[in-house]
C-alpha cells in the first residue's frame, strides 16, 4: 500500500537508494517507494571548518553520497537510474558536528557530550533527476534538510558503558540509535522522529509533491503549499494521462468543492475526517490506496509486462535493430522488405518499439533510440542481443508452464521441450550447437555488463591466482585482470565450452594472464588458486551437488583463499523484482534456486568460509565475498 500517492509517481521510474543504512532502507520501503540499494562510496570527509552551517555540510555530504553513485551507475550500465537519493545524518551539539563513532572511546565521548542535554540532529537529503547524453550524465540536483531537537536525561557513566557495549551506537550519528535501546536515553524529542532515525519522510513527501506536482495556480485552497496533498488532491492533480486538462479542471472545482465529504464522485474507497495537530482538516482514507485511483498503472503495466517483452524479443529476432543501426532511417515497407514480414504485421510490430522507446519515428521512417543501439544490436559490444534469444527461444516456453512449475514443484523442461533433463547443461543448454552457441552467447552478454560491477565490488588484489569455475567466454576473467596487475586467471569449464570460447575473445587486449582449461568440476580436478569463483552457477543445482561442489573447492582451499559467489541475492522485503522474478526463473528451468543473503552466509560457513561479505551491486548480478578459516 502507498500511503502517499507521490510515492507512485516514482513507480515507473528506476529510483536508486545510495545509502548502505538499513534505516533508511526500512523508511522508504515502508512507504512504498520501490528502489535499488546501491550504497555510495563516497568517503565522508568533506571539511567541516568551510560550512557556516552544519546542514550545509550534511546536504553537501548527501548530495556528493547520491553523484558518485549516479556517476557510477552511468559508466556501469551506459545509462543512469532515473532517481538517486542520497543522506547523511549529523548530530550537532556545543558547535561541534558529531557523526558515527569511530570506537567506543568515541561513543563515550559522543554520549558523555549529549548527557543532560539538548541537542540537534539533521539530516539532509538530496533527490538526483538524472539523465544521459551521449555517455554524458546530465544530473538535476534538489537538496533540503530537517533539523530536530532531542533531549537526552542525565544518564549514570554505568549506563553509557552498558549501552556503549550493546554494540548498538557503533553505526548510528551521535552514537545512538533513537529507534532501539538508545530511545531509553532520550527524555524528549522535538520534531520528525524519523529524521533522528536517519530519514525525514515526512519532508521528502512534500518534497516530491513540489517536483511532481507543482500548485497549478486555481489549485484547491485547502491545501497548504507545504503539506502533502490529502488523497483527493492528488486525485486532482493527477498524471496527465487521466484526461484533458479541461477535464482535469472541472475535477478541480469538484473535488475543491467536495473535500471534506465523504462518498466524493469518482472515488472507491472509505473515507474519515480527522483534524490534524494544526487544527487543519485531513481526509483518511482506508483500504487500498490503489483502488482509490482512477486508474491502476501498476496492474496495467503487469498485463502488459509479457507483450511488451515478446515485441523486444521479436524485433531483436528478426533483426529489426540490426537493421536500423548506425542512424538508419527506414519505412515499414523497407523494412519488411527486409526481414521477410508483411507490411502491416511490420508496421505494427515498429509502432509498438516505438511506445516502447526502443524506436524513434520521424517523417524520415524509423531509427533506433540510443538503448537500441547500445544494447539491441546483435554486435554491439555491450549488446544483449544473446541474453534476449535465449529469453525469447527458451526461457518463454518455459514459462508458459509456470502453473505446473508452481503446482508440482519442479522445472518444466519436459513439458515446454518434451524430453526429461537428467543433466542440465548436456540435456538442455548444449545439445546441438545451435543451444550450445545461444547459451554461451547469452552468458556472456549478461557478464559483459555486468562483470565490472562483480570485478570491483570488492578489493581483490591480494589473490594472485584465481579460477572462475563455469566461466564460460572468460569474459570476468578479461576485466579481472584488467583492475588487478598481479592477477593470474583460470577459466574452467566443461570441454563443449572451451572448444568454442575463440569467438568470444577480445581483440586487442592482452590476454596472456588467461588460462582456458576444460573439465567438469563436479568430476574432475579443480585448478588449484587462491580465489575460487563461481558466478551463476549455484543457482543451477540441487542442495546435493551444491554441497558436493563446496565441498571439493573448500578441501582445496588454503586458510585465506577467497570464494566470490556471483549471484542474484534475494531481498526479505520482497524488492528486488529482478531477482525474485529470476527466483521463478530457475523454478521452471533447473533444479536450483535462487537464496537469500541469509541463506548463503549459513550455506558458505557450513562449508568452512568466514567473513562473509555482501554487497548489493545494483545491477544483475550481486557479489558475495568470504574467506576459507
Ligand atoms: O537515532 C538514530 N540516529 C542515527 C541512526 C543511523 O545513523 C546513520 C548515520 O550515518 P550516515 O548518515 O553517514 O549513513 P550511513 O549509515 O553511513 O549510510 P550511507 O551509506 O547513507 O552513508 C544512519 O544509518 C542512521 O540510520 C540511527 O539508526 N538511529
Amino acid at each position: 500500500m502507498v500511503l502517499c500517492p507521490v510515492i507512485r509517481k516514482l513507480v515507473s521510474k528506476r529510483v536508486v537508494l545510495a545509502s548502505a543504512s538499513p534505516r533508511r532502507q526500512e523508511i522508504l520501503s515502508s512507504a512504498g517507494l520501490r528502489f535499488e540499494v546501491v550504497p555510495s562510496r563516497f568517503k565522508e570527509t568533506l571539511d567541516k571548518a568551510s560550512f557556516s552551517v552544519p546542514y550545509e555540510y550534511a546536504m553537501e555530504t548527501a548530495k556528493q553520497k547520491a553523484l558518485e553513485v549516479a556517476n557510477r551507475m552511468n559508466v556501469k550500465d551506459f545509462r543512469p537510474p532515473d532517481v538517486v537519493i542520497g543522506a547523511d545524518t549529523i548530530v550537532t551539539v556545543d558547535g561541534l558536528i558529531l557523526e558515527k563513532p569511530t570506537d567506543k572511546q568515541d561513543a563515550y565521548n559522543m554520549l558523555s557530550r549529549l548527557n543532560g542535554k539538548v541537542h540537534s540532529v539533521f539530516t539532509g537529503v538530496t533527490i538526483v533527476h538524472c539523465s544521459s547524453k551521449g555517455n554524458q550524465l546530465e544530473t538535476e540536483v534538489f537538496k533540503f534538510y530537517e533539523e530536530t531537537k532531542v533531549k537526552f536525561s542525565d544518564l549514570s557513566e554505568e549506563l553509557l558503558w552498558e549501552y556503549i557495549h550493546s554494540g548498538e551506537p557503533m553505526d548510528k550519528a551521535g552514537g545512538y540509535g533513537i529507534q532501539a535501546l538508545g530511545g531509553m536515553l532520550v527524555e524528549y524529542v522535538h520534531g520528525d522522529f524519523l529524521n533522528v532515525v536517519g530519514f525525514p519522510l515526512n519532508h521528502f513527501c512534500k518534497k516530491l509533491v513540489e517536483l511532481y506536482y507543482p500548485p497549478p495556480k486555481d489549485a484547491i485552497h485547502h491545501v497548504k503549499h507545504d503539506s502533502i496533498p490529502s488523497v483527493e488532491t492528488f486525485e486532482v492533480l493527477s498524471d496527465e494521462e487521466l484526461g484533458s486538462s479541461t477535464q482535469r479542471n472541472s475535477n478541480v472545482k469538484l473535488q475543491g468543492d467536495n473535500a471534506f465529504s465523504s462518498g466524493a464522485p469518482g472515488s472507491l474507497g472509505k473515507k474519515e475526517i480527522h483534524q490534524d495537530t494544526m487544527g487543519e482538516p485531513v481526509v483518511k482514507c482506508s483500504g487500498d490506496m490503489e483502488s482509490l485511483t482512477k486508474f491502476p498503472s501498476t496492474l496495467v503495466e503487469l498485463l502488459d509486462g509479457f507483450k511488451a517483452s515478446k515485441a523486444m524479443f521479436v524485433a531483436c529476432k528478426l533483426k529489426v535493430f540490426d537493421l536500423l543501426k548506425g542512424k538508419a532511417h527506414l519505412k515499414a515497407k523497407d523494412v519488411a522488405d527486409h526481414i521477410s514480414a508483411s507490411v502491416c504485421g511490420t508496421e505494427r510490430l515498429l509502432d509498438s518499439c516505438t511506445a516502447l522507446q526502443l524506436l524513434k519515428k520521424t517523417n524520415q521512417g524509423y531509427s533506433n533510440t540510443g538503448l537500441a543501439e547500445k544494447y539491441l544490436v546483435s554486435d554491439s559490444e555491450y549488446s544483449l542481443h544473446g541474453y534476449i534469444m535465449h529469453a525469447n527461444d527458451h526461457v518463454w516456453p518455459l514459462f508458459t508452464h509456470l502453473e505446473s512449475a508452481v503446482k508440482e514443484g519442479t522445472n518444466q523442461n519436459h513439458r515446454a521441450f518434451g524430453k526429461n533433463v537428467q543433466d542440465l547443461f548436456q540435456d538442455s543448454y548444449y545439445h546441438s550447437m545451435e543451444t550450445k552457441l545461444r547459451f554461451m552467447n547469452a552468458m556472456h552478454s549478461i557478464m559483459k555488463l555486468t562483470a565490472r560491477d562483480v570485478a570491483t565490488a570488492f578489493d581483490l588484489s591480494r589473490f594472485r591466482s584465481a579460477c572462475d569455475l563455469g566461466g564460460c567466454t572468460g569474459t570476468l576473467a578479461q576485466v579481472l585482470i584488467q583492475e588487478y596487475p598481479n592477477l593470474k586467471v583460470t577459466v574452467f569449464d566443461l570441454p563443449d565450452v572451451i572448444e568454442n570460447v575463440s569467438g568470444f575473445q577480445p581483440t586487442g587486449q592482452d590476454t596472456s594472464r588467461i588460462t582456458f582449461t576444460s573439465g567438469d568440476f563436479f568430476k574432475d580436478n579443480i585448478p588449484e588458486a587462491d580465489l575460487y569463483i563461481l558466478s551463476r552457477v549455484l543457482h543451477d543445482w540441487p542442495d546435493d551437488k551444491i554441497d558436493a561442489l563446496l565441498s571439493k573447492i573448500s578441501d582445496l582451499c588454503t586458510p585465506g583463499s577467497g570464494l566470490l559467489l556471483n549471484e542474484m541475492v534475494l531481498d526479505d522485503k520482497n524488492r528486488n523484482r529482478s531477482a525474485w522474478l529470476q527466483s521463478l526463473n530457475m523454478l521452471v528451468q533447473t533444479e536450483g534456486k535462487e537464496r537469500s543473503s541469509y541463506e548463503y552466509r549459513c550455506l558458505l560457513e557450513q562449508h568452512g568460509f568466514r567473513n562473509v561479505k555482501i554487497v548489493q551491486t545494483g545491477s544483475l548480478l550481486d557479489t558475495i565475498l568470504c574467506t576459507k578459516c
